[in-house]
């Protein structure tokens, strides 16, 4: 026995079916309808009964076929059973129908979600976007373009669930046009949790924009990095300071240390060059090898000879007993500079070529020195 609060609810349950399947009436047979009611009304079949007579009553005049009995019987099973997160809006946005997964993905029970304006979910800027859509949608001002098919999507969005949390998601909305004249139509929205997906994606492009031993920039990252910090430097005018550091007599150390231990001064060195970093935009990156390299976006050549013999200084005082070699271990490294100031380097590969004369000339002039470009 039903009370009447809950008499009331499934009345208005029972409208807004009834609005639904006189849109899926509409349809060949084959096509699929992703909808679906929440768990606690379709477990109910007094119900199911109900909601049937009161279709019937509106769309056959009484006359409801078994047919069509079966179809809508078939059609809320599939809304039930069906994994897709869907959700039901009129044109006015606000939100007649969810499924259980639908709800999960906005972060609450359907029950609170609908009657709701559903871009008041949508983190900005997907809610004004959204909301400047249906507004457009909804001026049309022709009936023709009303019953257009309006699609819309997939396309990625920000959630703002109900417990305030983000989730990332596709949306595809898809529109139910009315074929009756002073109907409004609904529209069908279809959304797919993207967490994993985006956790995955941002693992692999760490990953391939990673250097393994040093977990520094990689040269793939470098490189990409290089030219935007180029393009800003130029657009901008700014300056753009380059560091090539090259590790001095390295073959001798792996020979006389091992290569283990060889690879353990690489990783020293490049926590060295993260340390040492001016700012979040500047950037340390194993360039290959035993060679790295350090981009100072907006620095001037004395604040990148500032940083160069910091690194030599730091370099210079590593310790090798934590690995177990000798207390007078020690490693140094070679550096040149290039600075893009006011035009000289036409290209960044001409800046970084720039940088790695003046390593050449740090090198051949004794090692553990630094050499500006000039
Ligand atoms: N352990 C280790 N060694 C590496 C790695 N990459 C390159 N090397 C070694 O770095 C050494 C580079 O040797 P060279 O190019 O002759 O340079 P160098 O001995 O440092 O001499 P200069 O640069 O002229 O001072 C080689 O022995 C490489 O095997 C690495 O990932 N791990």
């Amino acid at each position: 026995m039903f009370t009447n609060d809950k008499l009331t609810e499934l009345n208005a349950t029972i409208s807004r079916v009834t609005k639904l399947t006189d849109s899926f009436a509409k349809f060949p047979r084959s096509i699929k309808i992703p909808l679906r009611l929440d768990d606690e009304i379709l477990s109910d079949s007094s119900f199911t009964d109900v909601a049937f007579d009161a279709t019937s009553a509106s769309h056959h005049n009484g006359k409801m076929a078994v047919a069509d009995n079966l179809q809508i019987s078939t059609l809320l099973n599939v809304i039930t059973a069906i994994s897709e997160a869907i959700f039901v809006i009129n044109s006015a946005g606000v939100i007649e129908m969810i499924n259980p997964l639908g709800a999960k993905l906005f972060g609450a029970p359907a029950e609170m979600l609908i009657g709701q304006t559903w871009t008041d979910y949508l983190q900005s800027p997907f809610k004004d976007e959204y909301q400047s859509l249906f507004s457009l949608w909804n001026s049309a001002s022709d009936e023709a373009n009303k019953v257009t098919q309006f699609n819309h999507g997939p396309k990625e969005i920000i959630i703002n669930r109900a417990d305030s949390t983000l989730l990332e998601a596709d949306l595809s909305l898809s529109c139910l046009p009315s074929m009756q004249i002073g109907s409004e139509p609904l529209f069908i929205g279809i959304m797919h949790n993207l967490t994993t997906h985006k956790a995955e994606y941002n693992k692999l492009r760490h990953l391939a924009h990673t250097d393994k031993l040093t977990g520094l920039s990689n040269r793939h990252a470098f490189d990409d990095a290089l030219q935007t910090n180029w393009n800003d430097s130029i657009n901008h005018d700014q300056p753009l300071c380059l560091i090539i550091i090259d590790v001095d007599y390295f073959k001798m150390f792996n020979d006389q240390y091992g290569h283990v231990n060889g690879d353990k001064c690489l990783q020293k060195i490049a926590q060295v060059l993260a340390e040492v970093l001016p700012s979040n935009n500047a950037m340390a990156a194993r360039y290959g090898g035993e060679e790295f390299v350090v981009i100072l976006p907006n620095s001037n050549p004395l604040t990148a000879e500032y940083i160069a013999k910091n690194i030599q200084r730091r370099i210079n005082q590593l310790s090798f007993t934590d690995i177990g070699l000798p207390a007078q271990t020690k490693i140094s490294v070679s550096q040149g500079i290039a600075c893009e100031r006011s035009g000289q380097y036409r290209t960044p590969t001409a800046l970084v070529c720039a940088a790695d004369t003046a390593l050449y000339r740090a090198k051949s002039t004794g090692r553990n020195r630094i050499n500006m470009s000039s």
